[in-house]
């Protein structure tokens, strides 16, 4: 049987996005094969243990139309820890998913800018690969991707609300498929390199 090591690594300021991060650990953990492990750029990173996995999967709230700064002082780290090293990270696959307060927010704008730093390391992405949810006068909330995104998953959380509550059910299970498919994305990459 292929195996596949899926990492996660994500900020989270006040606990929110860290959900979703979970939620993403468990999507991908849940498939045959995989190990799945999950890092907070707000620890040390053990830069050797993501040199070892096939996929990495970046999250980050979405702070002021972008990345947290602590997401990207972490990216930035990696210009040294990764790209300078010998391009560490060149052909992992990686994806991207963020959580913000707004239904909108301006999180295409934090995907975009993680498929980015993805492609400076020579990173394959992965893309959400679900439909848009609530967008018919059939759909509802509790739809998968009741955002609409395609490039990655994304989560809204009320600004009144504790990460007790938000995000929403419907966004936890959004994050879980994507920890999916990028799993078994990184077991086809693993059977086609024999
Ligand atoms: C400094 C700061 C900037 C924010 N900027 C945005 C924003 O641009 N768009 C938005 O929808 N929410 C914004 N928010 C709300 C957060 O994205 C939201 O509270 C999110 O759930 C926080 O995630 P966390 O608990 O993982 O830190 C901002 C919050 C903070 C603290």
């Amino acid at each position: 049987m292929s195996k596949a090591i899926v990492a996660v690594v994500y900020h989270s300021g006040y606990g929110h996005t860290a959900k979703q991060a979970e939620a993403v650990f468990k999507g991908a953990g849940k498939v045959d094969g995989i190990t799945a492990k999950i890092y907070s750029v707000d620890d040390d990173l053990p830069w050797e243990e993501l040199e070892q996995a096939d996929a990495i999967i970046f999250g980050a709230p979405t702070y002021m139309g972008g990345p947290s700064a602590q997401f990207k002082a972490f990216q930035d780290a990696t210009s040294k820890t990764v790209f300078a090293a010998g391009g560490k990270w060149k052909n992992k696959l990686a994806a991207g998913f963020t959580n913000s307060a707004s239904r909108s927010g301006d999180k295409l704008a934090s995907l975009q800018q993680i498929a980015i730093f993805a492609a400076q390391h020579g990173m394959h992405w992965v893309s959400l690969g679900l439909p848009p949810g609530n967008n018919s006068s059939t759909g509802s909330e509790e739809d998968l991707n009741r955002l609409g995104f395609f490039l990655g998953a994304a989560a809204q959380s009320n600004a009144d609300q504790g990460a007790d509550v938000a995000p929403s059910q419907s966004d936890l299970r959004t994050a879980e498929h994507l920890g999916a498919r990028v799993a078994e994305t990184a077991l086809q990459f693993a059977r086609g390199r024999g």
